[in-house]
């Protein structure tokens, strides 16, 4: 499976943000935005989801079956979580939303750290623990192509190393990932990660 992007542009309110892209992230390898704020990390990731419209060109994940369904996990800034659904709660409403292909939600939980509090309502959880819960959702549906918008934000240490974790079994599994940050990742195989520069918004 490959990600292949092709003289893509994007941008948004009128602005061009990048434009000329071309690049490719094959099975098992990740590629890292980086670019100070305003670049257009954020826009370049809703565009490959297919939710901002390119302004030239495009993007394409060959080598999957047109029949399988969606094939991507968009994971924003914003957590979306229900916050009168309990932490078990809004992981099966996902997992029942974007199909129960991977993990038990419980286990799910229990690998983020969030096993003991599932009964808790998602409106009470600090932010490392509402991000926690956002990348549960990962685990529960399994989609080859992860776009990961700051996965670290707000995350302790032991969560930084957690989404590393993540991305790179993810990756062994033949996954693709995205992660715009401006925290380092640093996978165990450096050989598995490549970065795409952005500029500043003109
Ligand atoms: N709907 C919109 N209309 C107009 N401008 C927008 C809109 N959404 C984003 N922008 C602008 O697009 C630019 C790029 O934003 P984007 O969120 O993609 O940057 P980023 O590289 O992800 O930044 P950060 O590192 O701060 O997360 C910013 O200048 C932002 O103000």
């Amino acid at each position: 499976m490959v990600l292949r992007a092709q003289g893509l542009a994007c941008g948004r309110g009128g602005v061009v943000l990048a434009e000329a892209l071309n690049f490719v992230v094959a099975s098992g390898r990740c590629l890292l935005l980086r670019g100070p704020n305003g670049a257009g990390k954020s826009t370049l990731l809703l565009t490959l989801a297919g939710i901002v419209s390119p302004l030239a060109g495009g993007s394409v994940l060959e080598g999957t079956d047109e029949d399988a369904g969606p094939q991507l996990h968009y994971c924003g800034h914003r957590n979306a979580l229900k916050p009168r659904l309990s932490v078990l709660e809004n992981l099966d409403f996902w997992a029942a939303l974007n199909g129960p292909t991977g993990m038990a939600a419980p286990d799910a939980l229990d690998r983020v750290g969030l096993g003991h509090i599932a009964g808790l309502d998602a409106g009470y959880l600090s932010a490392g623990q509402g991000r926690r819960l956002a990348l549960a959702r990962l685990l529960v549906s399994v989609r080859p192509l992860w776009l990961l918008d700051e996965p670290t934000a707000a995350l302790d240490v032991e969560g930084h190393a957690l989404v590393t974790e993540l991305i790179d079994a993810h990756l062994d599994r033949g996954g693709l990932v995205v992660a715009a940050t401006h925290d380092p990742i640093t996978l165990p195989d450096l050989t598995r990660m490549q970065t795409l520069a952005m500029g500043r918004a003109r």
